[in-house]
């Protein structure tokens, strides 16, 4: 008889891709697999274009801050809670994996009340509040990084396991000429791929935009802008969209260099691909983790990092500094093949399969 794992997160991409890389690799013979996220998140778009059956929960965003949502949010957790609780009763799985994000509490709350093991992984080198909640009624918690492990009371700290991110492995068949053809990027001119993490960055769009002219004078421009902030532009060596699926693959093979915010998932996933990558971390509305996660990266030389408030001639001469500069591009692409690889995907499946 199969054994059965449910997968738990989201909120953003970066809460789900991970967890999608551990079930690329672990064994469909033994394993039924399913996913409890939010009945409206983002990881139901996302899990809808899989064969993995998705199971929706009402949920509620803890906030630091008052507001009378907190209130409402309240009610949803609870029900979130109650929800989980029947279909773990249900469906009985042996294992559930949490990713994390708001959506991942009630789940582990429930599998901790009805005996299920909890394994929880967190991407940030500074994890997020959901984790650090989930940990207390976790059976083991999964770190990418060594340094990650001083968030945790002492007393929680013999349950963790540094495993590296998990990478999605479909994320490096990709083919140059395949993109060429999808994007029209010529042969001769260096590559920057803008990504701002799976829900956009308005700051570094404005960058973008502002310096157009200049940007595609010397280069070919790949843009992910996310869905909120998409423009139609039609431009000579310029390319845009709102965001990528499958085809990233192939973008990432033809890329000289990533422009983009520091979401952990993604930054593994650059190092995993021996990108270079400059980085603008998400400051303002956040608890600065991208910030931490980037002076890791910057640490391990394959990442240079911008911050604060960022000017045209800076953005332009700093991306100058590393394409212009063979040496120093080629060196970053090695310190960046050097980080990424360590295979977490791999390590997590195997610690699920020691469990059953
Ligand atoms: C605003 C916010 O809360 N950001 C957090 C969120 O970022 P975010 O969700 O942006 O997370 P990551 O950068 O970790 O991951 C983004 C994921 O989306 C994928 N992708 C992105 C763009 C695209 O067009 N196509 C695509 O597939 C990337 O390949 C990657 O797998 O979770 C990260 C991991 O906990 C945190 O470090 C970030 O601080």
């Amino acid at each position: 008889m199969k054994n059965r794992i449910l997968f738990t997160g989201g909120g953003t991409g970066g809460h789900v891709y991970p967890a999608l890389a551990v079930i690329e690799r672990m064994n469909k013979e033994n394993w039924d697999i399913a996913w409890i996220g939010s009945t409206e998140g983002m990881e139901r778009g996302i899990l809808e274009k899989t064969d993995i059956p998705y199971y929706g929960i009402p949920s509620g965003k803890l906030r630091r801050y008052v507001s009378l949502k907190n209130f409402t949010d309240l009610f949803r957790i609870a029900a979130g809670f109650f929800r989980s609780f029947y279909l773990l009763r249900k469906l009985k799985p042996q294992i559930l994996f949490s990713k994390g994000g708001f959506v991942s509490v009630p789940p582990v709350m429930a599998a901790y009340f009805l005996r299920i093991p909890v394994f929880t992984h967190d991407s940030d080198i500074a994890p997020g509040l959901a984790t650090r909640i989930n940990a207390r009624f976790a059976h083991r918690i999964l770190l990418s990084s060594e340094e990650s492990g001083k968030f945790f009371p002492l007393r929680l700290r013999d349950k963790i396991i540094v495993t590296g991110n998990p990478v999605r492995k479909s994320l490096f068949s990709g083919d140059r000429d395949t993109a060429r053809t999808m994007t029209g990027a010529p042969e001769g001119k260096p590559v920057i791929l803008v990504m701002g993490g799976s829900l956009g960055a308005e700051q570094i769009n404005r960058l973008i935009f502002d310096n157009i002219d200049r940007l595609t004078e010397k280069y070919f421009i790949i843009h992910q802008t996310g869905e909120k902030n998409f423009r139609a532009l039609e431009k000579e060596n310029y390319y845009g969209v709102p965001f990528f699926n499958e085809e990233l693959a192939h973008i990432f093979a033809l890329s000289d260099l990533v422009v983009s915010r520091a979401g952990a998932g993604a930054l593994w996933e650059f190092a995993a691909a021996g990108l270079p990558s400059l980085l603008i971390p998400l400051e303002s509305g956040s608890r600065g983790e991208q910030v931490r996660n980037a002076e890791v990266f910057v640490e391990k030389e394959c990442s240079l990092m911008l911050r604060g408030k960022i000017d045209g001639e800076t953005f332009l001469d700093t991306i100058a500094n590393i394409v212009d500069n063979e040496k120093k591009l080629a060196g970053m692409k090695a310190a960046a093949a050097e980080a990424g690889k360590s295979d977490g995907a791999a390590l997590i499946s195997r610690i699920i399969e020691e469990v059953i």
